[in-house]
């Protein structure tokens, strides 16, 4: 149920092919919809995104068309409009990674996008909040932190997209750049845990990079993180064996693996990390973490359930808290 739209299109977005797929998804909308239901805004510069999200009035639905980081500003933007005046958030997958609109299971073909955001329905979801900046699928520092920003430069030279970029720049960061950071944890305000980490991943969704199920227990409307940390040791070649087998969340067997879960996190380390948030770069040594329950209406497919992907959970991973609150109204920031 789109209702009342705004489109925000970012024509950036895939080397470009995003002011392409704009023009169809709003035609594809406009039919849908019928006149004077759908408006269009195409960003014409980075963050620009959350600003129009920002002053999105009268609205049912507001759809980000482009990639993880188009998403993330627009959901910055909407989470600065009154909770009662929100309008749900839609996704239309044009970018190289699409982490979000594969946990919610939206296609990456536009006319089947369109039908599947006509048809869904508003679910409240959780959102995570990393030093004031709140974000939907992934927030992650160290080794697949570098990777997410190495992609970027990759991307720009040789085109490549998707898994296939992932990859490339993944090798790269595992046998060149396999660096370890000294950090300390504390978890829901427990007590502060020490240790040495190549990568820690805060999941609000499933996947990052493109589709690598890291913590492929996640779920969107549990309100709490999953967390995955690699710690040392680990062998250039287990590492990329753990990465490739991270593709289809069969990693979690590795003893080097420490998987857990928490609404609140407080992480600092030994140095400034690589960190990115939802695809985008996050610069700092020091991260406060904490979970908005169920904070964004977001259009999903009929028939999606918070985490359909992993149904089996291996034997000694932590079982979701089971969370009791009703939608919770987070105030604008
Ligand atoms: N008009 C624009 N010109 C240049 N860059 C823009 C414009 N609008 C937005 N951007 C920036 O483009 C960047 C990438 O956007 P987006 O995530 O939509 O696509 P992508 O990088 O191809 O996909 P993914 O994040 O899945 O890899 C964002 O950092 C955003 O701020």
């Amino acid at each position: 149920m789109l209702g009342k739209t705004l489109l925000i299109a970012n024509p950036a977005a895939q080397n470009g092919e995003g002011a392409r797929a704009a023009r169809e998804v709003a035609g594809l909308l406009k039919e849908r919809l019928g006149e004077g239901r759908l408006e269009v805004s195409t960003t014409l510069y980075p963050y620009h995104a959350a600003e129009i999200a920002a002053s999105a009035r009268g609205f049912d639905s507001v759809v980000a068309l482009g990639g993880d980081g188009i998403i993330h500003e627009t959901v910055n933007g909407l989470m600065k409009v009154d909770a009662a005046e929100r309008p749900a958030l839609g996704v239309v997958p044009v970018g190289s990674g699409n982490d979000f609109a594969k946990t919610l299971r939206i296609s990456p073909k536009l006319p089947q996008a369109v039908a599947q955001l006509a048809d869904a329905q508003p679910v409240p979801m959780d959102l995570g909040l990393v030093n004031g900046r709140f974000f939907v699928e992934t927030l992650s520092f160290g080794l697949d932190a570098a990777i997410a920003l190495d992609t970027v430069q990759r991307r720009q030279r040789t085109g490549a997209t998707g898994t296939k970029l992932y990859l490339a720049a993944a090798l790269d960061q595992l046998i060149n750049h396999l660096e370890r950071y000294r950090y300390r944890i504390a978890l829901d305000g427990g007590a502060a845990e020490s240790g040495e980490m190549y990568l820690m991943a805060v999941q609000n969704g499933i996947t990052y990079g493109g589709g690598f199920a890291i913590c492929p227990h996640a779920s969107l409307a549990d309100g709490q993180f999953d967390i995955c940390i690699a710690r040392p040791p680990l062998a250039k070649p287990k590492a990329v064996a753990v990465l490739l087998m991270a593709k289809d969340g069969h990693h979690m067997g590795f003893k080097n693996l420490q998987f857990s879960r928490a609404r609140e996190v407080e992480v600092t380390f030994d140095r400034s990390v690589p960190a990115q948030v939802d695809g985008e770069d996050l610069t700092g040594s020091s991260f406060r973490v904490s979970m908005a329950p169920r904070a964004l209406k977001v259009l999903a497919p009929k028939g999606w359930q918070s985490n359909s992907a992993f149904s089996q959970r291996p034997e000694g991973y932590p079982a979701p808290v089971p969370v009791t609150g009703k939608y919770v109204d987070v105030p604008a920031q």
